[in-house]
């Protein structure tokens, strides 16, 4: 997928970029260089400079980046001029972790809702939600607009679970149950495993440690 000619490694750096200018906006600068930018970012120059020009002629010889214009145009980008409705589903371990994560909001992911099958869970709330039983998910997608569900229950519920949410208008899930789902194409499906970034981690201090026995 391709957004206004952008290409998706871009797209993959975006809320990198869109962080680091929201601490500088947050600290009251107005511009920078891409050399100060990437100083700070531990990027080179010149990549940044490349990943930047996709949005325009904004960074100018002299002057550098607009801080403030680039952040909106990013944000844009990440269409994060939307606030977004997420409901959790499973508020085990991972799903409570994450609902108590209030820097989502900030973000603009408002938590809705929170779903669980466990009996002893009803009712408990977290930051003012309600853990909800599974019973009520439907009626409950069907009475709220709900952009993102987040799967954090076992794997194996996770498929049915995940065509539930589909059948009854979801068009997002954030998948953290450890399995490939297979939806429809308009279903937009973003998995996040940490033990593949562990892997990667691991997979890194192995390099580091061959390189360096050399
Ligand atoms: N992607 C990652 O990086 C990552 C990291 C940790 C855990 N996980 C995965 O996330 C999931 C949750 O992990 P956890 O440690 O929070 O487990 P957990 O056992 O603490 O929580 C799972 C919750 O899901 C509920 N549940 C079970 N079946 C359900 C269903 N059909 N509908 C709704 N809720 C249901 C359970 O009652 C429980 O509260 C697991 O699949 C785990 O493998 C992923």
């Amino acid at each position: 997928m391709e957004d206004r000619g952008i290409s998706q490694a871009v797209i993959r750096r975006l809320p990198r970029y869109y962080r680091y200018l929201g601490e500088l906006l947050e600290g009251g600068v107005e511009r920078i260089s891409s050399n100060d930018l990437s100083k700070r970012m531990n990027v080179t120059a010149s990549q940044i400079r490349q990943d930047l020009n996709n949005f325009g002629g904004f960074g100018q010889q002299g002057y550098g980046y607009n801080v403030k214009y680039l952040y909106t145009e990013i944000g844009k980008i990440l269409g994060l001029e939307e606030d977004h409705n997420i409901i959790i589903i499973g508020a085990g371990n991972l799903g409570q972790a994450l609902a108590n994560y209030a820097a989502f909001e900030k973000r603009g992911f408002i938590l809705k809702g929170i779903f669980d099958v466990n009996p002893r869970l009803a009712g408990v709330t977290i930051r003012g939600v309600p853990i909800r039983m599974m019973d009520e998910l439907r009626s409950f997608v069907a009475n709220n607009e709900v952009d993102i569900a987040a799967l954090t229950i076992p794997k194996d519920k996770a498929e049915e679970v995940a065509d539930m949410l589909v059948e009854n208008g979801v068009r997002a899930i954030w998948n953290f149950a450890h399995i490939d789902l297979n939806l429809p194409d308009n279903v937009i499906v973003e998995n996040v495993h940490l033990s593949e970034s562990l892997m990667q981690l691991s997979y890194n201090i192995s390099r580091y440690n061959e390189e360096h026995q050399k």
